[in-house]
C-alpha cells in the first residue's frame, strides 16, 4: 500500500511516465508561486510542467520552489461532475468534495462492488484536487484526468500501487525527507510520557502549558510526551490510516518579560508539509460529529470534558488547508471552537464556508466562552458551551436580535477589532489602529518615491505575524520583489554575507507568503480568479496589487479609461468585502506640479478610488519635510475611526527598511472629518505620472 510521502511521490513519478503519452501538452500556467507555506507533496506539482516557472539560479532555487497547486484552468463542480459521468466513474456529492470510487485500488466485490464506503477518493469541488485516502495518492484535477485516460486506454480497473513503485526521488528530496524523519524519531525516542516525570516537574509543565486539568489518561490517549532538552511538549502526528508516526509538533514555553510565558513551536516536517489534524487517528469511521480547535491542548480539553471526537488544526487560526478537507467529510456536524478572541471568531466564519455552512456551528468567543483549555481550567461546562454554538448558515436579511451579539463582541473587544498591529510602524498603529480584514487600502506616492519598498515592508511585518499574504507584483518581477523582502526580513545587505543566505531563506520560506506569477499587463479577470483560489487554498487575508495601472492596458480600447479603472476598483472592493480579505491597491498619482504635496484628489482617475477605499495612504516626498528627498507617510482617509495624520519616515538603504525618527514632534495627528471625506469630484482626463497610465515594467 502506498502510505508514506515517499511512496506517494514514487507513485506520482510513475504516473507521470504513464500519463506522458496521453498528455496533450497542457501548459501548466500556475498563476502564483509559494515562497513557503504549504508545499504540495506530489511530484507532479513539485516538478513544474513549464520549467520556466521556476528559477534555475541556485541561490533562488531554495526560495522559489513550488508552483501553486492551482488547476491549469479554473474548474467548476459542474465540469468535474460532467467529466466523471462521461467516464462512468460513480460518485456522490459531499460537503466540500465529491466522493468517488478510487482509481488506485481494486473495487471491492468486483467491478460492480458497492458502495459508499468504498468511495475513498475525494475530489475538491472548488479546485478539482484529488486525494485517495487509502493509498494517499493525490494530485491536481489535470493529474486525475490523465490517470483516467491511462486507465481507460489500458482497460484495467485500477492503477495498482505495485505498478507505481520503483521510481526514485531526487537525492536532495530523499535526503531532506530522511533527515526530517530521523529527527522525528530522535525526538520521539528521547521524549517521555508526562506521567513518568517527577510530580513536581509534572505540575510545573502542566502550569506552563495551561493543562492543569488535563488528565494523564487523556495525555496518554493522544500520545503527548515531554522533551526535556527544550522543555517542550511533543504532539505526535500519527497516520490516520495505519497509526505510524509521520511527524510531530514541538511546543516550547519560556518565561519572557513581565513573567509572561512565551510559546514557540517547531514542526517536523516543516509547516508547509505538516498537514496533521491532531487527534484524527482517534476518530472512529462512524463518528458523525467533531469539534475543530486551533490548538492541541484545546483538543485534549474538549475530548476529555465532552467525550466528543476533536481535532486541532496544524497552524492554528491562520489557515485550513483544503488538503485536509477530505478528512473532515465524514462529519455531519462540525463545531468550530477556535479560541476566545476575535481573530478566532473571524477564522471560524471563514473556515465554515469551506467546510459547508450547513453542517457548521460556531462557538462565539467571549468572557464566558474562552478557548476550550481555559474553559476547562475555569471549571466551565464545555458540553453546554458546545450546545449553545451558533449555526454558521446565515440568511441575507437579519434582525438586530441576530446582530446584537456581534455588536457586543465588537464593543467588548475593541482592541482586537482594530486589527493586527504593525511591529515596525508604531506611528501607523496610532493613526490607523491596525490592519483589518475586509478593507480596501489605496496607496499612492510620486513615481520612484519608494511605494513598492514601503508596502513591501508593511506587508512583510504583518505576514511575520501570521497574516497570509498574496502579492500581485505586475511591475517588478517576483525575484526582485523577493530579494527586497528578504533584505527587509534579514535587516541587512545579504550581498555582503552570502554565507547567511540559506539560513535566512529557510526562515523566510516558512512565512505564509505567496506570489502571483503574472507580470506586466494583465486583465482583471484572471487576477481575480487567482485571488479567489488563493483565498480558498491558503486563507489569504491580505492581497497587495502593485499596481492598478497594469490592469488597464489589456481591456478593449473602446472602453473609457476612467470607467474601466472604476470598474476594476469596484471589483477589488467587492472581493475584499466578500472574502474578508484586505486588499492594498497601489495607484499612481495623476500628474501634479512637482512642488505640490499630493492629496487624496491626486490619485489617478475619478473619485471612485478614494470613495471605495477604507484607507488612503500617501507617501509624501520633499515638501512636508525640511530636508529634501525625505519621505513621510500620510494617512488621508481612515474609515475605521476617522483619525488621519502624517509621520516622517527614515530610509535605511542597506536593509531597505523604513523607520520613524524618534522625535515625537513629527506626528501631526489631525482629527478631521473633512479630510476624511473623499472630495466629490469628477476628474477629466488627467495624465498619470505613472508609466503612461498603463505601466512599463521595471527590470
Ligand atoms: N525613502 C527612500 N529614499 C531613497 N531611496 C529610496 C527610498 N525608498 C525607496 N528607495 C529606492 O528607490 C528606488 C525605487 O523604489 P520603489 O520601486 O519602491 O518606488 P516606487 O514608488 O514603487 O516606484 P514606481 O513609481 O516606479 O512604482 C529603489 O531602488 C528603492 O530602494
Amino acid at each position: 500500500m502506498l502510505r508514506s510521502g515517499l511512496f506517494m511521490k514514487r507513485a506520482y513519478s510513475v504516473l507521470r511516465v504513464a500519463v506522458f503519452h496521453h498528455r496533450t501538452l497542457r501548459h501548466f500556467s500556475a498563476p502564483f508561486l509559494s515562497l513557503g507555506g504549504p508545499r504540495p507533496p506530489s511530484l507532479l506539482q513539485a516538478q513544474p510542467r513549464t520549467p520556466g516557472l521556476l528559477l534555475s539560479c541556485r541561490t533562488f532555487k531554495k526560495v522559489l520552489k513550488t508552483p501553486s497547486d492551482l488547476p491549469a484552468s479554473p474548474v467548476s463542480v459542474t465540469d468535474i461532475k460532467q467529466y466523471l459521468r462521461s467516464k462512468n466513474i460513480p460518485f456522490h456529492d459531499g460537503y466540500s468534495c465529491l466522493h468517488a470510487r478510487s482509481l488506485f485500488r481494486e473495487p471491492e466485490g468486483g467491478a460492480e462492488g458497492p458502495e459508499r464506503d468504498s468511495f475513498s477518493m475525494f475530489i475538491d469541488k472548488t479546485t478539482g484536487q484529488f486525494l485517495c485516502k487509502e493509498t494517499q495518492v493525490e494530485g491536481s484535477w489535470e493529474d486525475l484526468q490523465d490517470c483516467v485516460e491511462v486507465l481507460q486506454k489500458e482497460r484495467c480497473s485500477s492503477l495498482t500501487p505495485e505498478v507505481l513503485l520503483g521510481y526514485r526521488e531526487s537525492e536532495e528530496e530523499q535526503g531532506e525527507r530522511e533527515a526530517d524523519h530521523r529527527e522525528v524519531l530522535r525526538i520521539w525516542a528521547s521524549s517521555v510520557p508526562l506521567s513518568e516525570l517527577p510530580d513536581e516537574e509534572t505540575q510545573l509543565v502542566r502550569a506552563m502549558f495551561g493543562m492543569g486539568k488535563i488528565s494523564n489518561a487523556t495525555l496518554k490517549k493522544f500520545g503527548v510526551r515531554f522533551f526535556k532538552p527544550t522543555k517542550g511538549l511533543v504532539f505526535p502526528w500519527f497516520s490516520a490510516w495505519d497509526s505510524s508516526l509521520r511527524g510531530l509538533k514541538l511546543l516550547s514555553a519560556q518565561r519572557g518579560g513581565n513573567d509572561k510565558v512565551v510559546y514557540s513551536e517547531v514542526t517536523f516536517p516543516r509547516p508547509g508539509a505538516y498537514r496533521n489534524l491532531f487527534g484524527l487517528h482517534l476518530v472512529g469511521r462512524k463518528d458523525a460529529e467533531v469539534v475543530l480547535t486551533s490548538q492541541e491542548v484545546d483538543t485534549l480539553a474538549v475530548t476529555q470534558a465532552t467525550g466528543l471526537p476533536s481535532v486541532a488544526l496544524p497552524r492554528g487560526t491562520s489557515c485550513l488547508p483544503p488538503a485536509l478537507l477530505p478528512y473532515l467529510e465524514q462529519f455531519k456536524k462540525v463545531f468550530l471552537w477556535l479560541g476566545g478572541d476575535m481573530r478566532s471568531w473571524e477564522a471560524s466564519k471563514i473556515f465554515s464556508r469551506k467546510l459547508g455552512l450547513k453542517r457548521c456551528s460556531l462557538v462565539r468567543p467571549g468572557e464566558a466562552q474562552p478557548c476550550p483549555s481555559e474553559a476547562l481550567a475555569q471549571g466551565k461546562n464545555l458540553a453546554r458551551i458546545l450546545k449553545a454554538a451558533i449555526p454558521a448558515a446565515h440568511k441575507s436579511i437579519v434582525s438586530f436580535r441576530q446582530l446584537r451579539e456581534d455588536v457586543y463582541g465588537e464593543l467588548a473587544n475593541k482592541d482586537q477589532v482594530a486589527g493586527v498591529k504593525w511591529t515596525r510602524f508604531p506611528e501607523l498603529n496610532k493613526i490607523l489602529k491596525g490592519h483589518r480584514k475586509g478593507e480596501l487600502s489605496v496607496f499612492t506616492g510620486p513615481t520612484g518615491s519608494g511605494k513598492t519598498t514601503f508596502i513591501s515592508e508593511c506587508a512583510l511585518d504583518l505576514c511575520m505575524q501570521g497574516v497570509s499574504t498574496l502579492w500581485g507584483s505586475f511591475e517588478i518581477n517576483n525575484v526582485r520583489l523577493a530579494k527586497i523582502m528578504l533584505t527587509q526580513f534579514s535587516m541587512q545587505r545579504l550581498e555582503d554575507s552570502l554565507e547567511q543566505y540559506d539560513s535566512w531563506a529557510d526562515k523566510f520560506e516558512d512565512l505564509p507568503l505567496y506570489f502571483m506569477t503574472f507580470h506586466g499587463q494583465q486583465s482583471i479577470k484572471p487576477v481575480l480568479d487567482t485571488m479567489h483560489h488563493a483565498v480558498y487554498l491558503y486563507d489569504i487575508s491580505h492581497v497587495v496589487i502593485d499596481n492598478l495601472q497594469f490592469m488597464m492596458g489589456q481591456e478593449s480600447l473602446s472602453v473609457d479609461k476612467f470607467a474601466l479603472q472604476d470598474h476594476i476598483i469596484g471589483a477589488f472592493r467587492k472581493f475584499a468585502t466578500q472574502n474578508s480579505c484586505h486588499v492594498t491597491l497601489i495607484i499612481h498619482p495623476r500628474k501634479e506640479e512637482d512642488d505640490k504635496e499630493l492629496q487624496t484628489a491626486s490619485i489617478f482617475g475619478t473619485a471612485k478610488a478614494s470613495q471605495e477605499a477604507d484607507n488612503v495612504l500617501i507617501l509624501q516626498e520633499k515638501k512636508l519635510v525640511s530636508s529634501p528627498g525625505r519621505r513621510s507617510l500620510q494617512v488621508a482617509k481612515n474609515r475605521f475611526d476617522g483619525d488621519v495624520g502624517i509621520f516622517p519616515l527614515e530610509f535605511d538603504k542597506a536593509s531597505l527598511t523604513f523607520s520613524s525618527p524618534k522625535s515625537k514632534a513629527w506626528l501631526r495627528k489631525v482629527k478631521s472629518n473633512k479630510a476624511n471625506e473623499p472630495e466629490a469630484r469628477e476628474k477629466g482626463p488627467a495624465k498619470s505620472t505613472g508609466p503612461g497610465g498603463a505601466g512599463n515594467k521595471k527590470q
